[in-house]
């Protein structure tokens, strides 16, 4: 083997860039006025459950969006799954799905109806077979051929989900995949996704404002305010860091301005 053999067989700095399921390199977006992105960077590991933390206006939802190539960065770079978007998203859309309870689908359609049409979309192969077993594992039976409209929240949830997995995507972004949901649906919900993350080695990216969910669910923490990573951690090492015992109270230091305080005093 020459030296060259060698250093081009050696892995480097952009090969963990483009295996990474998810990589952000210094992206921002300006509205007019408003930076509702300015500058971020991270890169989420295939498999890995990030919860992407921060108050209202911080920059979440518009940077799930630059992610799904809906949303045109001002600057900067987003890769998936190892392709640029938006460029690049015909080849990768197909792999990757989302999920929010603020996006209704069609309410006249029924449950199954609706499963059908977004799986046509997908080009989901045996898709009454797939319909089926996310039904059984769903537990949408009771409710398939009823029209979305007619569902009461936790069961739209619970198809939105579905239609969330409908693809078996390798990817998945959740922006608050439990809100309005008793705690009861919510833990089953959560359980679930704990298991298609497992038996799928998929990578979540989930936008949350339940504490109790990202620490439960994530292995690492995102914290954003006004647009920038004010921190990226494992929920136990950030916890540590403001000398917090849960994320709710870290999360109260980042929001009112205690962070610095915090972490000196963690010191
Ligand atoms: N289409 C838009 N046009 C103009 N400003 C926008 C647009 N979308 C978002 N913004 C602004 O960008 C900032 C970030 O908004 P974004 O929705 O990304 O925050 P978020 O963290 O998801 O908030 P929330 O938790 O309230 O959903 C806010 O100040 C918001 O008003």
């Amino acid at each position: 083997m020459t030296g060259n053999d060698n250093a081009s067989s050696r892995p480097t700095v952009a090969d963990g860039i483009s295996s990474a399921a998810i990589a952000v390199d210094r992206l921002v977006k300006v509205y007019k006025q408003t930076r509702a992105v300015d500058g971020i960077s991270f890169s989420l590991p295939r498999g890995s459950i990030t919860g992407l933390l921060g108050g209202n206006g911080a920059g979440k939802t518009t940077t799930i969006a630059m992610i799904m190539g809906l949303v045109l960065p001002t600057s900067g770079r987003v890769r998936v799954l190892g392709h640029a978007m938006p460029e690049q998203s015909a080849e990768v859309l197909g792999r990757m799905n989302f999920e929010s309870p603020y996006v209704d689908m069609p309410m006249r359609l029924t449950v199954r109806q609706n499963l059908t049409i977004f799986g046509k979309l997908y080009a989901v192969k045996d898709l009454a077979d797939r319909i089926s077993k996310l039904a059984a594992e769903l537990d949408l039976n009771d409710f398939i051929d009823r029209a979305n409209g007619k569902l009461s929240a936790g069961q739209k949830t619970r198809v939105a989900l579905a239609k969330a997995l409908i693809n078996q995507p390798e990817l998945l972004l959740l922006d608050e995949p439990t809100a309005s949901l008793d705690p009861d649906t919510a833990d089953w919900v959560r359980a679930h996704l704990e298991r298609y993350r497992k038996d799928n080695n998929a990578t979540i990216l989930l936008a949350s404002h339940n504490m109790l969910e990202v620490e439960r669910l994530c292995d690492r923490v995102i914290i954003m305010k006004r647009g920038r990573v004010e921190d990226d951690d494992t929920p136990d090492a950030i916890m540590a860091r403001y000398n917090r015992t849960t994320l709710e109270e870290v999360f109260l230091d980042v929001a009112r301005g205690r962070s610095n305080g915090a972490k000196e005093g963690a010191r």
